[in-house]
């Protein structure tokens, strides 16, 4: 039995702030596990989860608004470390017996704050040295109240010229609170703030390590799975993928893993991830060509929102059909991961609206009468894929950029046939191809074509030609929840456009998308 990796754990209190996935991720940055939970998590849960330290968010309320998010008393109650960020700073003060105001400078991006090097949290960790010997650290603000007076046992710790109460502590009761926003890149010194925080404050030893994770995993799945057989649905990206190398690893010959062509894939991805899995991993691997019943299903189906939720469909029956075939499979694995889970509680709460639908093949378990097992669950992007790495997948793999379930289905806008597939397969190749030449692949966040079924007039070769248009799509974003597009260069961009003319059968011109989301998405449909 492996010791328990979450035992060392901190508690993240989330009061809407737009970075609390940022918190969590630096902290585990730290080698140090957490979960996110809503600022009114009942007493009893917060009990019971234990933690070592707890994070409060910042969030878009003011404390002086009539029902404003309260912090739980039991937070002061546990005797652990408390640190809040901007809102939960201001709470913290306000419910401990300080005083907040609406500031008269409101401070929002960069600001310099300097450092009384007297505190547990700030102490020797500093940007800039004034003259007189004060640490400055460079740090983000985004904040329109202010602490005017602290509450007893604390003492000032960091000042900035709009907040001159910017950083607050009591180092006998172990509470923090910053003003600023230690965990964005644009604080400097956030990531050693949150490191002295959860370790040395909290007493986390940073056990949370890939090589830690996946012993852990590995023997939970066993003892979770015992002698059953798992399905797993492989797509070839990174999340299915590291499903795959982690079950491989547990539980060997009882995984069979199902790959679907459903004619919407990129070029030779089919064969990639037969030979990275089948031949070089000896994973059990079933290719399903289902390209035409796609194909044949789809034709005809304009509509983004209908292709998406009739993809999702026929993966579904195609699953459905494979598990079927299998003896005693009672397992189905998911490449589930931290995100999806904290997106999709938020979802609950029905407030967003809808953009468009995300098709993930997740309504499987219920028609399958199958047990899931999701051991990405408690993981994020990033952690994935060094666990990835760590499994020995190949890097390329790991890095891919992401890939929608739906694939090309909402690459080829309107109605999807195989000639246009085949053509973006094509351009979309060349792209990447080029990308990865001029070492710009792992600095976009994502890049691809799109088909667009309008002609328009060329000329080649003293003929006349007219033929469809290839929209070239690249962007920077860290969260893809917003992007801008990328300022690829122009020789790059002239050298895909001469590429796919010449070598993507009927294409006659070349387009470069210039908008950001929002106003526009990352992907076209
Ligand atoms: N072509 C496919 N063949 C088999 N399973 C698939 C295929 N496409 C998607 N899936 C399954 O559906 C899940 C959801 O797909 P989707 O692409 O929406 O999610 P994802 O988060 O991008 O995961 P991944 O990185 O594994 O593709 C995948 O994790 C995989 O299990
Ligand atoms: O798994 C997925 N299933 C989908 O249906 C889907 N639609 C968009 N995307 C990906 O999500 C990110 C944001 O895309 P949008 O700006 O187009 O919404 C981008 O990375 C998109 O590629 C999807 N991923
Ligand atoms: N980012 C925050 O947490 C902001 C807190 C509060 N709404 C303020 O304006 O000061
Ligand atoms: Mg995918």
């Amino acid at each position: 039995m492996a010791f328990d990796l979450q035992s060392q754990r901190i508690l993240i209190l989330d009061f809407g702030s737009q970075y609390t996935q940022l918190i969590a991720r630096r902290i585990r940055q730290a080698n140090v596990y957490c979960e996110i939970h809503p600022c009114d998590w009942p007493t009893a849960e917060i009990e019971a989860f234990a933690p070592m330290g707890i994070v409060l968010t910042g969030g878009p309320e003011s404390v002086h608004v009539d029902n404003a998010p309260r912090i739980p008393d039991i937070v002061f109650q546990l005797g652990v470390p408390v640190l809040g960020i901007c809102y939960g700073m201001q709470a913290m003060a306000r419910q401990l017996g300080g005083q907040v105001e609406p500031s008269a400078y409101k401070e929002f991006g960069y600001a310099q704050a300097r450092a009384r090097g007297h505190s547990r949290l700030l102490r020797n960790i500093e940007d800039h040295t004034t003259p007189e010997g004060y640490g400055l650290l460079d740090v983000w603000m985004s904040h329109g109240d202010r602490v005017a007076g602290l509450p007893e046992g604390f003492k000032v710790i960091a000042s900035t010229l709009g907040a001159p109460i910017a950083g607050i502590g009591d180092d006998e009761r172990r509470f923090y609170g910053l003003q600023f926003h230690p965990e964005v890149t644009h604080t400097t010194q956030g990531q050693r703030i949150i490191e002295r925080f959860v370790g040395e404050i909290c007493g986390c030893s940073g056990q949370w390590t890939a090589s830690n994770i996946i012993e852990h995993s590995v023997t939970r799945i066993r003892e979770e799975v015992g002698t059953d057989q798992v399905l797993l649905g492989l797509s070839g990206g990174v999340d299915s993928s590291v499903v795959a190398a982690l079950l491989h690893q547990a539980i060997g010959e009882q995984l069979t893993c199902v790959f679907v062509d459903n004619g919407l894939l990129r070029l030779n991805e089919g064969a990639q991830v037969m030979a990275t899995f089948a031949r070089h991993m000896g994973v059990r691997v079933i290719h399903v060509n289902a390209e035409e019943r796609f194909l044949t299903r789809l034709a005809g189906v304009v509509d983004p929102e209908r292709k998406r939720k009739l993809i999702g469909r026929i993966f579904i029956d195609v699953f459905d059909e494979q598990a079927g075939k299998l003896d005693g499979v009672k397992w189905l694995a998911q490449g589930t991961i931290y995100p999806d889970v904290i997106e999709s509680a938020g979802a609950k709460t029905g407030k967003a609206r809808l953009i468009k639908s995300h098709h993930n093949v997740g309504g499987l378990p219920e028609r399958m009468n199958l047990r899931l097992l999701e051991p990405l669950r408690s993981l994020f992007k990033d952690e994935v894929r060094c666990i990835g790495l760590e499994l020995g997948l190949p890097t390329e793999l790991v890095y891919r950029h992401p890939f929608p379930g739906p694939g090309l289905g909402v690459r080829i806008l309107g109605e999807v046939r195989k000639e246009y597939a085949d053509a973006l397969r094509r351009a979309d190749a060349i792209f990447i191809e080029e990308l990865r030449h001029y070492e710009l692949y792992d600095r976009v966040s994502q890049a691809f074509a799109v088909f667009l079924p309008v002609k328009t007039v060329g000329v080649t070769g003293d003929g006349r030609r007219y033929e469809y248009v290839i929209a070239l799509r690249a962007v920077e974003t860290t969260d893809f929840m917003t992007a801008q597009w990328s300022h690829l260069p122009y020789e790059l961009l002239e050298e895909v456009s001469r590429r796919i003319i010449n070598e993507a059968e009927g294409i006659s011109r070349v387009v470069y998308d210039i908008s950001g989301k929002p106003p526009a998405t990352i992907e076209w449909e």
